[in-house]
C-alpha cells in the first residue's frame, strides 16, 4: 500500500483567531506523517482591503479580483498569512516551507474566462506539479501553500483555497494514499445550523442533495463539499470536514464529518 499523506486545509475564520490558529498549528506540527498545509485567509484580505478603501465583492463564494484587489491578496496570502504560519510552525519544530502556486511551479492555472461575470485575476487550476511537491516532501519539508497560482503568461492569480487543497490532493494521489481534511470553525457539517453539536457523521451525495435542497447546507459549505466529492471521484482516499481543534482526532477518524461516495 502507498504511504499516507495528509493534506490539511485551514480556513480564514480560524487564521483570523490567533488563539485558535496557534492551537491548530501546534497540533498540525504534532501530526506524525507526511503532510501539506493549504491555507485561506479570505477574512483578513477583506479587512485589509477595507482599511485601504478597496471594496470586496464576492460572487458564489469567489472574490472578484481586480488589479488593486490582486495586490492586496498577493500581500496578504503570499506574505502576511503564509509567512506567519511558517514562522509559527518552525517554532513548533515543523520544517515548513511557504509557497504560492508559482513557487517551484507547483500549481498552474488559467485566468477564468469572462462569461456572465468577469472575476478578474482569478485562476482555474490546470496542472499541479506532484513531482516537485514530492521532492519537497522527500527532503523533509512541510509545504505551506497560499491560495495564489500562476499562468503560463506570467500572471499571478487568486485561487480558492478549498479548490487548491482538492486539486493538490488529487494530484498527490498518484503516489500516496491521500487524506484530505478541511478544518474550519465548526465541529463538522451540521444538520441544524443553530446547534453546533449537530454534526452529521457521514455525508454521501444523496444526503448532501437532501440537506442542500432543504437549505441546511448553504453558502461556503456548498463549494467546499463540491470540492470534497470531486476529490473522492478522482482518487483521494478520505475526505473529512472538522473543527480545527480536532485535526489530530480527525486523522484517526474520530472527529468531524466523513464524506463518502
Ligand atoms: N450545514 C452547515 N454546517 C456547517 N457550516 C455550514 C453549513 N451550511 C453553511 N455553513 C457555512 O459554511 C462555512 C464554511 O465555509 P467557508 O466560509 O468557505 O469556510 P472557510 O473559509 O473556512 O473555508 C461556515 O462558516 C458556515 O457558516
Ligand atoms: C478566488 C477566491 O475567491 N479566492 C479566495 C482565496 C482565499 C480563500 O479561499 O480563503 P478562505 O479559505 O479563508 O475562504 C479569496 O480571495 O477569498
Amino acid at each position: 500500500m502507498a504511504q499516507a499523506l495528509y493534506i490539511i486545509k485551514i480556513g480564514g475564520n480560524v487564521i483570523d483567531n490567533p488563539a485558535a490558529c496557534s492551537r491548530f498549528l501546534s497540533d498540525f506540527a504534532k501530526l506524525d506523517a507526511r503532510k501539506i498545509l493549504v491555507h485561506g485567509g479570505g477574512k483578513i484580505a477583506t479587512q485589509i482591503a477595507a482599511d485601504l478603501h478597496i471594496e470586496t465583492q464576492m460572487v458564489e463564494g469567489r472574490r472578484i479580483t481586480d488589479k488593486p484587489m490582486l495586490d492586496v491578496v498577493t500581500m496578504v496570502y503570499g506574505g502576511l498569512v503564509n509567512k506567519n504560519l511558517v514562522a509559527q510552525l518552525q517554532a513548533s519544530n515543523c520544517n515548513a516551507i511557504g509557497l504560492t502556486g508559482a513557487d517551484g511551479g507547483i500549481i498552474r492555472s488559467v485566468k477564468r474566462p469572462v462569461k456572465n461575470i468577469d472575476y478578474g485575476f482569478v485562476g482555474d487550476i490546470e496542472a499541479v506539479n506532484n513531482t516537485q511537491i514530492d521532492a519537497l516532501l522527500n527532503s523533509g519539508l512541510v509545504p505551506v501553500i497560499a491560495p495564489l497560482t500562476y499562468s503560463s503568461e506570467g500572471l499571478l492569480l487568486n485561487t480558492n483555497a478549498d479548490t487548491m487543497a482538492s486539486a493538490t490532493a488529487v494530484a498527490m494521489s498518484a503516489g500516496y494514499e491521500v487524506n484530505l481534511v478541511y478544518c474550519f470553525e465548526k465541529k463538522g457539517v451540521l444538520s441544524d445550523p443553530d446547534d453546533d453539536d449537530a454534526v452529521i457523521s457521514t455525508l454521501n451525495p444523496q444526503t448532501y442533495a437532501k440537506y442542500k435542497s432543504s437549505g441546511v447546507i448553504n453558502k461556503g459549505m456548498i463549494p467546499k463539499l463540491d470540492n470534497a466529492f470531486d476529490a473522492l471521484h478522482h482518487g483521494v482516499r478520505n475526505v473529512i470536514i472538522c473543527h480545527a481543534h480536532d485535526v489530530l482526532a480527525s486523522a484517526n477518524g474520530n472527529a468531524g464529518t466523513l464524506i463518502t461516495l
